[in-house]
This record gives structure tokens, sequence and C-alpha cells, in this order.
């Protein structure tokens, strides 16, 4: 088990800057998510945490010790780092038992520490066969089992999910970080899925324009992200007009309470809200709008409802028999996050 600590991390690939400053602290033990979209430089920052790569400026730390910096380098075989490639990357001319075998010394590969591993990951009946004869939710598992295999200190992640289908991902993610947190490594895993990243990781590291915009629970990062690039990375938003006014917002919707913001000044704002946040009520309660479109979702209808110029989706039961010109009340349920600025 051990800390990360990355400070003024600094990245080009040619002429252009890709990190530009990271700083970010994971804890020992914790499940760290790095989430970006793609080509926000997340395996940037995993190949030089692993040292695969020389940093520019900054520093790198692993359990207090400086492991890159600009007078030091330590090899990514001695980090005590394992690595998760995007899709396991296994060797395929090993078997299962060679591939979680590969970073251990002779003594261990006769020991029980093959077995020990892939009991670990569930994958004990798999030892013989080879890569080509796995699922790709195996390939997976077997990918974390060869990174665990050398106990590391710190695991990595580059979107291990990436190559399953949606159904596929969830399960094989929810069983191989539950696998991961048996072990007690701290764990970097990078991910452009809000859903995945909160569902595995105690912190949520938003990347953004080279830096971490945010890291805090995931909770967090999605009722009170730090600027409205986080909002938007951290999943759907609906952005509203609005003019501040001593800590409550005037919009179409009405004059609606904030999350406490110091950033944000009286004037010309933009009010974020989740989509589940705006909801059908009774007649005579919210705003009048009037429905334009009913999209069925299953488990639940999106109606698009004007008011006067303004067209917004909003949730409501599937079961809602509702259709186009008919009206309907709206209104918004919790605060919303205020950023200074117009739309
Ligand atoms: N070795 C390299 N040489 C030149 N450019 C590179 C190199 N590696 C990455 N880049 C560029 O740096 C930027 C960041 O790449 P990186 O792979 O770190 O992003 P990412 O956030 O992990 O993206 P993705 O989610 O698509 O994997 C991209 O524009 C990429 O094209």
């Amino acid at each position: 088990m051990t800390t990360v600590d990355i400070v003024g991390a600094r990245k080009s690939h040619g002429a252009r800057e890709v990190l530009s400053g990271v700083d970010l602290a994971a804890s020992d033990g914790a499940v760290t998510a790095l989430l970006g979209p793609s080509g926000c430089g997340k395996t940037t920052l995993l190949r030089l945490i692993a040292g695969f790569d020389r940093l520019d400026a900054g520093e790198i730390a692993l359990g207090g010790r400086v492991v890159s910096g600009p007078t030091a380098h330590l090899p990514p075989e001695k980090r005590r780092i394992g690595y998760v490639p995007q899709e396991g990357a296994l060797f395929p001319h090993l078997s299962v038992a060679g591939n979680v075998g590969f970073g251990l010394t002779r003594a261990e590969r006769r020991g029980p520490r093959i077995a020990e591993t892939l009991a670990l990951v569930g994958v004990s009946e798999l030892a013989a066969r080879y890569p080509h004869e796995l699922s790709g939710g195996q390939q997976q598992r077997v990918a974390l089992a060869r990174a665990l295999a050398p106990r590391p200190d710190v695991v990595l992640l580059d979107e291990p999910f990436n190559g399953l289908d949606l159904d596929l991902r969830r399960a094989v993610s929810e069983e191989v970080m539950a696998a991961l947190r048996k072990t007690g490594a701290s764990a970097i895993l990078v991910s452009h899925d809000p859903e995945e990243a909160f569902a595995s990781a105690d912190i949520v590291a938003v990347m953004d324009k080279g830096c971490i915009a945010q890291a805090a629970p995931p909770e967090t990062v999605y009722a009170a992200p730090a600027s409205a690039a986080v909002a938007r990375i951290t999943g759907p938003t609906i952005f509203l007009d609005a003019t501040m006014r001593d800590g409550r917002a005037e919009t179409a919707l009405g004059v609606l309470p904030t999350r406490p913001d110091p950033g944000c000044r009286d004037g010309a704002a933009r009010l974020c809200l989740r989509p589940e946040q705006i909801v059908t009520v009774a007649s005579g309660e919210g705003r009048a709008g009037k429905v334009t479109v009913r999209s069925f979702r299953g488990d639940h209808c999106v109606l698009t409802v004007a008011f006067g110029d303004l067209a917004l989706p909003v949730r409501a039961p599937a079961s809602m028999a509702i259709g186009p010109d008919e009206p309907v009340h709206v209104a918004v349920m919790g605060p919303g996050v205020a950023f200074s600025g117009a739309l």
C-alpha cells in the first residue's frame, strides 16, 4: 500500500503540451478514478506514474519517495506498480498461468502465488487456457491477475473495460474492482465514463485542459462540480441563463436556490442542473409549460417542454399519459450550481 503524490507534472508530445501542471494526491489503499474526455492526457499521466515516460517538469512520489523528478527517474520495474493496459494485452503465446506468472521469480512461479491470484479474480479454472480461448471479460480478469501477482503497492488501470459490451462491462468492472480492493493496493483507474468512475472510485479526479480541475468523492463532483467543464465531464447537464442576486438564481423556471459558491458573483450567470432535478409536478405548482415532444425511455420518459422561447428536457414517469401541445407543470428539485458569466 502506498500514496501517489503528483505535483506540477508537465508533459508535451511534440509541440503540444498535454499535461500543464497536474497536481494529484491519491491516498493509501484508495481507488482514484482519472476521468476526462478522450485525448485529455489520462494515459499520458498513467505512463508517467508507471515510469514508462519521463516528466518534462514536476515531481511524482510513491509512498513519499520521489520516483520521477528533475533529478530522479526510477525505472518502471523498481516502482512496485501493476499496470493493466487497455484491452488487457495478454501475451498470446503464454497460457493464463504463464501470463500471471510472468512478473514473478522462478521460485514464486513454483509456489502457490499463481493459483492464489487466479482465485482472487475468480478464474482458477482457466489456468491452462490460452488468451484466444477466453472471453473479453475473462481476459480482463486475467490481465488484473497478472498485474496483481507480484503484490504491487499501486495498480494502474487504463480503461480496462473499454473493449467489453455495456452489460458485461458493468458486471466485470464490479468484480474486478472488488478483487482489487481485497488486496488493499492503491489504485488509479482511467476512465472516460462517469458512471464507471463513480461506481468504482473513492475519489474522482476530473481532468480538463491538462490539469486536474477537481478531485473529490463521486457525490461531490456530481452535485457540486467546480466548473462548467467539470459539470459536463461528470454527466448530463442542463444550463439555464440566470441572474444571480443574493445567492439565488433568477431563471425562466423561477427564482431557484443555488449551492454556496463563493466564486459566483451577482449578475449574469449560468445555472447548472442535472436532468433528474427537473420534474413534472401537479398543476398549480411550479411553472406551466407546453409539451412539444414525448420520448419514451423504458423506465421513464423525457418530455421536451417549452416555456416561451426556452425548451427543456423534463423527466416524467413512463406511465404519464401526455402528448404534444398539452400543458404540464414543472419544478426544479434541489439547488443548482451557479457559474459567473452568461451562457
Ligand atoms: N507518444 C505520443 N506522441 C505524440 N502524441 C501523443 C503521444 N501519446 C499521446 N499523444 C497525444 O497526446 C494527447 C493525449 O493522449 P492520451 O492518450 O494521454 O489521452 P487520453 O486522455 O488517455 O485519451 P483516450 O481516452 O482516448 O485514451 C492526444 O492528443 C494524443 O494524440
